[in-house]
């Protein structure tokens, strides 16, 4: 059998791009080493997701929640694995290699002939070279999505981007005492400045204790359990932890991918590609995590869109405008740019923010401080951004998403009629807050 194209790596972005490539006409196969749904459905977005959910609800059995966990999982494997199969895309669950052609060998023995290839084989966790950093209980967020049967009781968690803080929160709902040790001045460093300040006021009231500007040094086996070190402001501190989360990114999943002599061109093992997805192999392309730059699933599946709608010959939208969220309590949602970046990319912006201790929603749901600011052009009040710490934020933000491709102004927004009492509602506040301040100037 000749395919058109073989995609290796069945997350998002691969079984998105199998399944539109197959409904344009083409004879597709999709090679899975370790479940389909990858990263995001196996040890990421749905079990932390699932196990937040169980947590909340008081939940605190490890068992339990890894049963329930298990559940969720195997339900939507099932629903990609229909979706394949209704689409007749060959599923071959087996590990790929990339050999010059292009051609694809599976480790069980078959080579697959095909015109084109799709490296969408994703990320994993990076492990710091730190000393202990390979001692048992250290771990990365593959094992922390199993729960222990004994949860924990103290928890260390090096980084506090988006998995540190997911799991902070998760393990804290479970019981645990823990720790975030961050590098960089603040929590969720990449975001607006005022979501880590806040997030880490809130990690306060809560009891997770988060130190900022931690150089890590060292992990040490200590009277049965661990203890990491590392330097705050000049002074070197020493914590006990039953368990050390390693959280502080993660990198390329290439190894053993490409045969010696037939490798495209990588930067840190991240494969490099064009606007149209191609790398620097002919009839190679690559897509998702894999790629490099921002890792979300909603991303790497517009990646696989867009790419399947070139080799279908068809427009393909620029993938902008990628909304990012962080499911805490608030949740927090981004889209677009923030002041900062705004003022970067040469604009004038005008921020109008809505401080939601009025909201009403806010105030029945017991929500601690909340607030959403919205970024405008102040040339044209054109909607540049959002930023939204609040209740129902990750839902939220996809009012704003639209609101940004449709190129919606200040004006817009305030005039649009929203339903009461509801988080929403102070999208209207924070966009009179904005109008106020443009006439203000
Ligand atoms: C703990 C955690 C939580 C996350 N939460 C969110 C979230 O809430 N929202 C969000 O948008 N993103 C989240 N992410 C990120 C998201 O999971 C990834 O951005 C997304 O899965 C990337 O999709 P992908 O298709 O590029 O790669 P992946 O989902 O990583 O899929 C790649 C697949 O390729 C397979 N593969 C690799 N090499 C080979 C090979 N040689 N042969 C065969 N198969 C191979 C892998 O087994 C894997 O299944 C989270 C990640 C983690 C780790
Ligand atoms: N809700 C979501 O959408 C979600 C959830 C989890 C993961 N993800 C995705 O997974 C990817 C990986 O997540 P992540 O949190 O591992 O990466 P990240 O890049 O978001 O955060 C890693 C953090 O570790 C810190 N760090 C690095 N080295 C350190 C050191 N030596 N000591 C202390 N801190 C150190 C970094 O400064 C950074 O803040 C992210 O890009 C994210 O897009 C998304």
């Amino acid at each position: 059998m000749r395919y058109d194209i073989v995609v290796i790596g069945g997350g998002p972005g691969g079984y998105d791009c199998a399944l539109d490539l197959a409904a344009g006409g083409k004879k597709v196969a999709l090679v899975e080493k370790s479940g389909l749904g990858g990263t995001c459905l196996q040890r990421g977005c749905v079990p932390t997701k699932t196990l937040l959910h169980e947590a909340a609800k008081g939940i605190k059995d490890g068992p339990a929640l890894n049963s329930r966990k298990s559940a969720v999982t195997a339900q939507q494997e099932k629903g990609i694995a229909g979706l394949l199969k209704r689409a007749k895309v060959d599923v071959f669950e087996d590990q790929a290699r990339l050999l010059a052609g292009p051609q694809v060998a599976l480790a069980g023995g078959d080579t697959l002939d095909t015109e084109k290839v799709i490296l969408a084989v994703g990320a994993k966790p990076r492990r710091l070279p730190i000393p202990g950093a390979d001692l048992p209980g250290v771990v990365t967020s593959d094992e922390m999505l199993v729960v222990d049967d004994q949860i924990p009781a103290r928890l260390v968690i090096i980084g506090g981007g988006v998995i540190g803080v997911e799991m902070a929160a998760l393990y804290q709902a479970l019981g645990t005492d823990v720790t975030v040790l961050e590098a960089l001045p603040q929590l969720l460093n990449n975001m607006d400045k005022e979501i880590g300040r806040s997030l880490a006021a809130q990690f306060k009231q809560m009891g997770i204790k988060a130190v900022t500007g931690a150089g890590v040094q060292a992990i040490e086996a200590a009277d049965g359990a661990l203890a990491v070190t590392y330097e705050a402001k000049g002074k070197s501190e020493t914590i006990p932890a039953d368990k050390v989360l390693m959280a502080a990114g993660r990198q390329p999943a290439t190894d053993d991918l490409f045969a010696e002599d037939y490798q495209p061109e990588m930067n840190r093992g991240f494969v490099l590609v064009d606007e149209t997805y191609a790398t620097s192999l002919t009839n190679v392309y690559a897509i998702g995590d894999v790629i490099g730059g921002i890792q979300l699933a909603h991303k790497a599946t517009a990646d696989g869109r867009a790419l399947a709608a070139r080799l279908l010959g068809e427009d393909a939208r620029p993938v902008d405008h990628i909304p990012a969220c962080v499911y805490t309590l608030p949740e927090i949602a981004t889209v677009g740019l923030d002041e900062g970046q705004a003022k970067e990319a040469g604009y004038d912006p005008v921020v109008g923010k809505a401080v939601m201790g009025g909201n009403a929603k806010t105030v029945i749901d017991e929500l601690p401080r909340s607030f959403m600011k919205l970024v405008f052009n102040k040339e044209d009040g054109i909607l540049l951004g959002a930023q939204l710490y609040c209740g129902r934020a990750s839902d939220l933000i996809t009012a704003c998403a639209f609101a940004l491709r449709g190129q919606l102004t200040a004006k817009d927004i305030a005039t649009t009629v929203l339903p009461h009492p509801s988080y929403g509602e102070a999208f209207i506040d924070a966009a009179l807050a904005a109008l106020a301040s443009m006439k203000g100037r």
